[in-house]
């Protein structure tokens, strides 16, 4: 393994790049009694793809966030250029080129995607400028970032995959010597858009950190690895270490081992049936059984009615026709609650809008299915049962009493895990369950999840990550446009197999 921070010879023709564009030496940032950063190192150079790696809550946001002036370090030092920087704020880090996407969406909804590309480079005066002028020169990033919309639509009218390509846009038009991007891939349509965006920027020797959990995406972007573990930088990987192996080692300090939990299970009776369900998103209807121990994957791209479909099926959203019928009992006028009430337990793709109350503690956050009984037993199980949840699922947390909004994202996803599986739910509907998860706690959702389904759980698995769906599910459904385009036993799904169905390429009609 190379010292953390060796980098490639890059550009060494140059004297000037003997300097690195970023260094950061010792970096410490505590909140409270949490050490999220306790020596943080990490040098980029210019027209290099730095990844930051490292488990849920081992401190990367909280870096990223300090490079890019959004909160300041109690230790360490921050050099740009070899110059020692102490930024005010986001704007003075702007200025001086470095720029973040970041995991939380920052565009002003009620502005025109134009306006908000524009936004950081807008003075006053120019906010006068006429709407078309603004649109104009918008275009050429919002084109860079592979985005084709209007520019003077409002940016909260756009689906979340193009929102997110209006923050990658909005980033270009900083035009920034180092851009840092955190988890950005799991909100986009096409990652491998930005990672030709990324090669450009660093062709043009822009520095780039990247964050992401997908080791898929690190091999394809990225020319090395940091590597954070309990805030401390503690190993970096060349371009020729980036394997599964290396990488996971150095992030997890353990061996994975085997990846993907779904043993053969002989299925049971059916437990869940979708029988003609017509979502409010699509006229079509879709219908297909789940059989107890059977995981049943969904497919499709951005946009393509997953999450429309899992979210009727709990209950969340009106059906506009057909049923839903568990263990022979239809769910009658399904709300969450009658849909939890049959067994029916959802874990949503939004952690923060749909499944979490941030300013709740982790405690009441577990507890909410249970309150209404909690208020009249005891409530001291709940803290009981929350200590287990947090200690089953790894989530990394000074206790149970503190903001779920402390958490890290990774981590709150695994609270919104631990809530849905410890209710043994008959029927578990999994909408992109390890989105932002680390490698390591991914290992352990797929036994859990593999665990359940041996218990006899009917699984539904909506995800983009083919990957996953390929190691879990039995049964592959794939949407295109809200249609069922097709589905896919075990031993005929592949990647090929899935993206010609969910483009429209496949003309199969029998998605049950
Ligand atoms: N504002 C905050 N208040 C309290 N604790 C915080 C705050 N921000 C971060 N933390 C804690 O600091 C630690 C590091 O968090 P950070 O978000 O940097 O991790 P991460 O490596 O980016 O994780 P993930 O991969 O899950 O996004 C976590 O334990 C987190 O709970």
């Amino acid at each position: 393994m190379a010292d953390a921070n060796t980098a490639p010879p890059l550009n060494t023709a140059s004297p000037l790049n003997t300097v690195p564009l970023l260094k950061v030496s010792g970096v410490g940032k505590r909140f409270g009694s949490v050490a999220a950063l306790r020596r943080a190192d990490l040098v980029v150079n210019r027209g290099e793809v730095v990844c930051l790696a490292g488990e849920n809550g081992s401190g990367k946001s909280t870096l990223a966030r300090i490079v890019a002036g959004a909160m300041a370090p109690d230790e360490g030092v921050v050099e740009l250029d070899g110059r020692q920087v102490t930024f005010g704020g986001p704007k003075d880090a702007l200025d001086a080129g470095l720029c973040l996407v970041s995991q939380e969406p920052t565009l002003v909804p009620g502005l025109s995607v134009a306006e908000n590309v524009l936004l950081p480079r807008l003075n006053r005066a120019a906010r006068t400028v006429r709407r078309t002028a603004l649109a104009a020169r918008a275009a050429p990033y919002l084109e860079r970032a592979g985005l084709d919309v209007d520019p003077l639509r409002p940016a909260g009218t756009l689906p979340p995959g193009e929102r997110e390509l209006v923050e990658v846009a909005k980033a270009l038009a900083a035009e920034p010597r180092l851009l840092i991007l955190d988890e950005v891939t799991t909100r986009l349509p096409d990652p491998e858009r930005l990672f030709a965006v990324v090669d450009g920027l660093a062709a043009e020797g822009c520095g780039v950190i990247m964050i992401t959990h997908r080791l898929r995406e690190i091999r394809r972007a990225c020319d090395r690895a940091t590597v954070l573990r309990d805030g401390s930088t503690v190993a970096g990987l060349g371009r020729d270490e980036l394997t599964d192996e290396r990488l996971s080692s150095a992030m997890v300090g353990r061996d994975l081992g085997e990846y993907f939990h779904k043993r053969p299970v002989t299925p049971g009776a059916v437990r869940l049936s979708v029988e003609g369900l017509v979502t409010d998103r699509s006229p079509h209807p879709i219908s297909f059984d789940v059989r107890a121990g059977e995981i049943i994957g969904v497919a499709g791209l951005v946009g393509a009615g997953r999450s429309e479909l899992l979210e009727t099926i709990a209950g969340a959203r009106r059906p506009r026709g057909g049923t839903v019928v568990v263990d022979g009992s239809p769910v009658e006028r399904a709300t969450p609650r009658t849909a939890r009430r049959a067994g029916v337990a959802l874990v949503p793709e939004d952690r923060f809008e749909q499944a979490l109350a941030a300013d709740h503690t982790i405690r009441d956050n577990l507890a909410v299915p249970w309150l209404r009984a909690l208020r009249r037993t005891d409530r001291a199980r709940d803290r009981e049962r929350a200590n287990r949840a947090v200690a089953e699922y790894r989530v990394r947390c000074p206790g149970v009493d503190v903001p779920v909004g402390t958490l890290s994202g990774g981590n709150a996803q695994k609270l919104v895990l631990a809530r849905a599986l410890g209710h043994a739910p008959k029927v578990l509907l999994l909408d992109e369950p390890t989105r932002g998860v680390d490698i390591g706690a991914r290992a352990d959702i797929y036994e859990l999840v593999g665990g359940l389904a041996e218990a006899g759980a009917a699984v539904v698995l909506a995800s983009s990550d083919l990957l996953e769906l390929l190691g879990l599910a039995d049964r592959i459904i794939v949407l295109a446009e809200g249609r069922p385009a097709g589905a896919l036993g075990r031993d005929e799904a592949s990647e090929e197999a899935i993206a010609l169905l969910a483009l429209g390429g496949g003309d199969r009609d029998d998605a049950a």
